[in-house]
């Protein structure tokens, strides 16, 4: 059992910090956003993450779980330090290391005793290098800085960060890496024991090779298209090949999120630092902005004119069991339809409240999901929530202006939406 201290409480701070706690270890999580520290101490969850409120009650309540703004007394007794603070996007691609800087500093200023601080935000090469200097700066106290890049999912945060594929310990001092493999020794799975470089730049290749896989299936499914083959009998029999996997080989308008679209253009800048032109990657992103694109040129191709035309929108997160909207394909794909003079109703079932936010103010929410498909001249899906492939596409059918279905997640059974006499659009699938 080890007392813990984690700052940032996003997605993967929270997530570090409560299954930590669920451990057995003693976790005080921190954040300088008091509205969600706030929320937290209430009982309320800042994001939506599936098991994630059960746990934070479970963990509270058998007091080893707690929540502050108070930096000083969070560090204060605990040997851990984990860091999960942001990491964004500068306006030329590279990664703003900004809150990381401020959170090393602040820890180096609060350090009473040997601490070991443990980077769990997705830093590039360099980044612990420039913190073990920061803390150097700031501080008399021996400290180690150990990298530990993480992996989880959105909207499966939770179980990914129990059940993780492999656990990256990148470290200078053998002794700390030591602890932290001790921290994870009830984890039955992987560990790669590297040094703090290789484990920074696991992270990047691993998202860059995941957006480009997407990407490469994306673009095979856009030739399926032009030549009458299915994409997903394409993935399926490429997938058998153990050395291909059918994982992540799924088509449609591309991905979204918080990580992939930041994460390549950081690893693109990484390598024109060292003077080296990253020609995949950048390939994969700009396929990617392509993909978002094509729900428009299929909608103009089938509707003519978008003018005074009727768009009934299902899901806006970047992809389901998440109320997360960056890099949303909806909002590249959205304000074209606004600007070619479509009407535009939008349902999510978790999403529409930081919609609203990034969105154009014409758009129309609904409060259920079959409200957009009404008197709609096109219905075109975004994100593959399991409730839209629930709905009563016959009564839909009698509902609508004009039989059009976009799916641009190839989630909605097509036979049946054809049988209801729809024109029914997916990705990949020629004929
Ligand atoms: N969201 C995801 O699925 C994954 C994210 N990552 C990486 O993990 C890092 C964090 O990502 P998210 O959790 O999504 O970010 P987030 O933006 O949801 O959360 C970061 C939190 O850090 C807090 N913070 C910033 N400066 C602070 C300071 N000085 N002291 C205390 N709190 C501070 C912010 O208020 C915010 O609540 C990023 O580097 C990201 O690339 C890695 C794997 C998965
Ligand atoms: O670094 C990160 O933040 C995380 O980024 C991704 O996780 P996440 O962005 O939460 O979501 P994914 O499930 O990977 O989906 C990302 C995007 O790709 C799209 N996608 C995914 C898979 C697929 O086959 N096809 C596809 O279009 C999704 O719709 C979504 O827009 C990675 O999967 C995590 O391993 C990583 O930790």
């Amino acid at each position: 059992m080890y007392n813990i201290s984690v700052i940032g409480t996003g997605y993967v701070g929270l997530s570090t910090g409560v299954c930590l706690s669920d451990m057995g270890n003693n976790v005080t999580c921190v954040d300088i956003d008091e509205e969600k520290i706030n929320k937290l101490n209430n009982g309320q969850v800042p994001i939506y993450e599936p098991g994630m409120e059960e746990l934070i009650e479970k963990n509270t309540n058998a007091n080893r779980l707690s929540f502050t703004t108070d930096l000083k007394k969070a560090v204060k007794d605990t040997e851990i330090i984990f860091m999960a603070v942001g990491t964004p996007s500068n306006e030329d691609g590279s990664a703003d290391l900004s809150q990381v800087r401020e959170a090393a500093k602040t820890i180096a200023e609060v350090m009473d005793d040997y601490k070991i601080v443990i980077t769990k935000s997705t830093v590039p090469v360099g980044t612990n290098q420039m913190i073990e200097g920061i803390i150097a700066e700031n501080t008399d106290q021996d400290y180690s800085v150990v990298s530990s890049p993480e992996f989880l999912r959105e909207g499966s945060a939770v179980y990914d960060t129990m059940n993780p594929d492999r656990i990256v310990i990148g470290y200078r001092d053998e002794k700390a890496g030591e602890t932290i493999r001790d921290l994870y020794k009830d984890f039955d799975t992987d560990f790669v024991m590297t040094t703090i470089e290789s484990a920074e730049m696991i992270k990047y290749a691993s998202n860059a090779f995941l957006a480009t896989k997407i990407s490469f299936i994306n673009e095979m499914a856009n030739i399926c298209e032009r030549v009458g083959a299915r994409v997903e009998e394409v993935a399926k029999g490429m997938g058998l090949d153990h050395r291909i996997s059918d994982k992540f080989l799924n088509a449609g308008i591309g991905y979204g999120g918080s990580c992939f679209p930041k994460d390549t253009k950081a690893l693109i800048n990484t390598a024109t630092e060292v003077d080296y032109d990253l020609k995949t990657v950048k390939a994969a992103v700009h396929v990617n902005e392509y993909q978002k694109l094509t729900v428009v040129d299929k909608l103009q191709g089938h509707l003519y004119d978008l003018k005074n035309k009727n768009i009934g929108i299902l899901g806006l997160s970047f992809k389901p069991n998440t109320d997360d909207m960056r890099e949303a394909p909806s909002l590249k794909i959205i304000p074209k339809l606004l600007e070619g003079g479509a009407n535009v109703k939008a349902y999510d079932p978790v999403a529409m409240e930081n919609a609203r936010e990034e969105l154009p103010s014409d758009v129309e929410y609904c409060s259920v999901s079959k409200e957009v498909t009404e008197e709609a001249d096109a219905v075109v899906l975004l994100t593959e929530w399991d409730e839209f492939f629930e709905l009563n596409w016959k009564e839909i059918s009698q509902k609508v202006n004009n039989k059009l279905v976009i799916d641009g997640r190839n989630l909605l059974n097509e036979d049946h939406l054809k049988d209801l006499g729809f024109k029914y659009i997916s990705v990949g699938r020629g004929s």
